[in-house]
Parts: C-alpha cells; sequence; structure tokens
C-alpha cells in the first residue's frame, strides 16, 4: 500500500493534531470476496479527502465501513475516539444516487429540515409533526445559506435541478452541524459546472467549520483545486496522498500491479489512461 506517512514529501499537517478518524490496518469482506485490506488512513479535522478509483474498486464499501453501517474482516476504524457506529450524531451523510421525481412536491426547506429529525440516514421517511422553533428555523437557514440554495429553498423539490437538488441535499447533512461530512458521489451526473461550484461549496463549508470530508468521485478533475487529499481505491488496496502524489504513473501503476499511464492535459486535466476493469483484474479472485 501506498501510504503519504511514509512518503519523502509528507502532506501538511492541519492544525489539529488528534485524527477525527483512524483505519488501522482494515479490510472488508462482501459476498465471500476481499474488497481491500489492510487500509491504514487518518483524518484530521478539516481536511478535505476524495475517495477515488474505478466501479466496483470498493469506494461505497470504505466510506460505508467509516460510517460504521459494514463489519470489518480485520483491523479498526476509530471515529472520534469511539468505534466507527452507525447513526453517529456527529457525521452528515448523504447517500449515493439520491435524486427526487419531478411529482414530489415537499419543499427543499422541508427536506433540509429532515436532517433534524433523525431521518437523515436514509431516504426522507414522512414529515414527522415537529415545533418550528425559533432555533431549529435558525439552523435549517443557515445550512440552507451555507450551500446558497436561498433562492429556490422554498420551491417544491422535484421542480428543482440536479445541482439544486444536491445542494439541498447536502444542507440537510449539514443542518446539524456535523463534524464528518460524508457524502457518496455527490457530483454524479451533475455538469461540469455544477460539479466544479458544489465542490467548491463543500470546500468552503469544510473550511468554515473544521469539518472533515470524505467525498467519493470517479473523477477527479472537477474537484482538484478543492481536495486536500485523494484515497485511490484499487485492486484491493489503497494510495493515500496529495492528487500529484497519487495520481502519478508511478504510484498507480504499482497499486494496480500493471503499467497505468498518467496524462496532464493543456488545459490542466489528468487523464489515467489503461485502468483495468476492477471486476476482472482484483475481485475475480475469491476467498476460498
Ligand atoms: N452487500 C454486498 N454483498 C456482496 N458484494 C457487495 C455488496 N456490496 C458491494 N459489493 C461488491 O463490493 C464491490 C465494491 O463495491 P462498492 O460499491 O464499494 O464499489 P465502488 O467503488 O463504490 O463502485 P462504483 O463506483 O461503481 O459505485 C463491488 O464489486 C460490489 O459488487
Amino acid at each position: 500500500m501506498v501510504n503519504t506517512s511514509s512518503s519523502p514529501s509528507p502532506v501538511p499537517t492541519p492544525v489539529s493534531l488528534t485524527p477525527i478518524i483512524q483505519v488501522e490496518d482494515a479490510a472488508v469482506v462482501l459476498g465471500g470476496r476481499m474488497i481491500w485490506q489492510q487500509v491504514n488512513l487518518s483524518v484530521q479535522p478539516g481536511e478535505f479527502l476524495a475517495i477515488l478509483g474505478p466501479n466496483g474498486a470498493g469506494k461505497s464499501t470504505l466510506l460505508k465501513a467509516m460510517l460504521g453501517l459494514l463489519p470489518l474482516a480485520a483491523g479498526n476504524i476509530i471515529v472520534l475516539g469511539h468505534p466507527a457506529q452507525r447513526g453517529h450524531v456527529a457525521i452528515g451523510y448523504v447517500p449515493q444516487r439520491r435524486h427526487f421525481e419531478a411529482d414530489v412536491r415537499v419543499r427543499g426547506r422541508s427536506i433540509v429540515r429532515l436532517g433534524l429529525d433523525g431521518a437523515h440516514w436514509g431516504l426522507p421517511l414522512p414529515l414527522l409533526q415537529r415545533r418550528k422553533t425559533r432555533e431549529t428555523e435558525a439552523c435549517v437557514q443557515e445550512a440552507i445559506d451555507r450551500v446558497g440554495a436561498s433562492t429556490y429553498a422554498d420551491r417544491p423539490i422535484g421542480e428543482l435541478s440536479g445541482g439544486e437538488q444536491q445542494r439541498l441535499l447536502i444542507a440537510q447533512a449539514l443542518v446539524k452541524r456535523p463534524r464528518i461530512l460524508a457524502l457518496d458521489e455527490p457530483l454524479d451526473s451533475l455538469d461540469l459546472r455544477n460539479q466544479q461550484g458544489v465542490a467548491g461549496v463543500i470546500r468552503q463549508v469544510s473550511r468554515e467549520t473544521e469539518a472533515a470530508v470524505l467525498l467519493v468521485a470517479h473523477d477527479v478533475n472537477p474537484i482538484l483545486s478543492a481536495v486536500d487529499r485523494v484515497v485511490y481505491v484499487a485492486h484491493g488496496q489503497i494510495a493515500v496522498g496529495r492528487p500529484e502524489e497519487v495520481i502519478t504513473t508511478e504510484t498507480l501503476s504499482r497499486l494496480y500491479n500493471t503499467p497505468i499511464e498518467v496524462l496532464h492535459a493543456s488545459d490542466g486535466r489528468i487523464v489515467v489512461v489503461g485502468q483495468p476493469e476492477e471486476e476482472a483484474s482484483y475481485h475475480a479472485h475469491r476467498l476460498r
């Protein structure tokens, strides 16, 4: 495994030295297959980490393991000083592929408020009866303002664009002022401008609130200027470090154990060439 803790050019250490998440020699097995193993990772408050890798590599699995949603086959994951635990109140989570159909009439503001009502892990449940205290509404408004959604927060969510819905879902995850923000492919299906916009919002939130961000993405390019470090998941292992340290021909070839070429386009984009199919290259090795 490549890990910058032993790299000659270490990642600048954020102000706090106490990790908010510590992953130690962790492994996950699903359906009799080793998804990844010997994973070591330390996340500091205020850090923005992108979890990258090909389809099926185990990115969502890594996020879910850190959220205590999946059991480990080996190792430990410590979150805020305790073993990773499902439903931690200090974690805001936006699961993969959530969107609202056009006929959903619930206002965006109500979707954000659900983050305070205990229905924030999973699809919104029928609206719970609750008292609209001034404090509650102030928290909801603060989260809406943070993601820049105040102009459309009172419209039915089903009428909003994918990018607008995504901002409101992030606001829902933010409403309890979490210390960790876990976002599974929040940029999926957005155009480039919206990807960069949402990434910028997340970056700003993390700077202002010191929340650690774990963001699963397929493409590093829209978030390149926002992230501190990347966690590249491939071939059952991870590589961790700054994008320019990890997304290199040398590191990715070592990770995949096959020649990979990393090209830099004239517009600054990074292109990874020769990435093997994850299913064929690693997961074909079933555990006995
Ligand atoms: N509950 C499960 N039981 C068995 N296998 C599973 C289960 N959940 C996920 N997997 C498998 O684990 C592997 C990793 O899945 P995961 O969703 O973490 O990948 P990913 O990198 O997030 O992929 P994608 O980019 O396609 O979302 C995949 O091969 C998937 O089929």
